[in-house]
């Protein structure tokens, strides 16, 4: 099998758009929390998701030990947010820019995001650079913003949505 080169699968890469969030963990091994687009659904019986975390990332070591992650989806307004935890800044100082509250994991849950995912790991494969965890959702949070921050094409952009069922963002 012959791959790709790196750089021409990630130019291709570039072209998906995605939503923005970031996985926070707390418990024995402390705090942490990065930025991520590669999350998505898996299965909805039992409420399961995965994220994909680089192992060369600062968060790896927490987010592996704690078994705990919370996925907080971005909301527009949390774009310096994401760049925050996109790297190089220490933990704490990630921290001190929002808002935090704890659901059923003690993960941290971002006072005003979109949705908040509180899982506790199931499963780690490992594949190549990255782990992929697959999480079980124990409890989630809803805002009534539907402006969502999004990444596409190197560069972060908006998409609102407007639904009737819901109650409007008071942010
Ligand atoms: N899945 C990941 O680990 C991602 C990591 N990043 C990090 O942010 C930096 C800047 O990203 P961009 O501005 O989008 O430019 P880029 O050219 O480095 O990446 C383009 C696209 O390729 C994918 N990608 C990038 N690095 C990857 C990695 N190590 N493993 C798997 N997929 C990867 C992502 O879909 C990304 O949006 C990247 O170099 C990377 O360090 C960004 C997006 C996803
Ligand atoms: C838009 C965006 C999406 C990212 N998505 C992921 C991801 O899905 N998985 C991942 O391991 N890192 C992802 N990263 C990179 C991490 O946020 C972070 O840069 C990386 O963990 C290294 O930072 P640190 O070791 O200084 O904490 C993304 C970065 C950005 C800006």
């Amino acid at each position: 099998m012959q791959d790709v080169a790196p750089q021409d699968y990630r130019d291709a890469m570039a072209r998906l758009g995605a939503a923005v969030s970031i996985v926070t963990t707390d418990g024995g091994a402390g705090r942490a929390g990065f930025t991520a687009s590669a999350i998505c659904s898996v299965t909805d019986d039992p409420p399961t998701l995965l994220v994909c975390i680089n192992r060369g990332s600062s968060a790896y070591a927490g987010v592996t030990r704690n078994k705990v992650v919370c996925v907080n989806v971005l909301s527009a307004r949390h774009e310096p947010l994401s760049r925050l935890f996109g790297g190089k800044v220490p933990a704490e100082e990630r921290f001190a820019a929002a808002a935090w509250s704890t659901l059923e994991t003690g993960a941290p849950v971002l006072a005003d995001c979109a949705a908040a995912f509180d899982c506790r790991i199931a499963d780690i494969v490992n594949v190549g650079t990255h782990d992929v965890l697959f999480c079980r959702v124990v409890a989630v949070q809803k805002s009534g913003c539907t402006d969502n921050l999004i990444y596409f094409g190197r560069a972060y952009h908006t998409v609102g949505v407007t639904d009737p069922a819901e109650p409007g963002c008071s942010f």
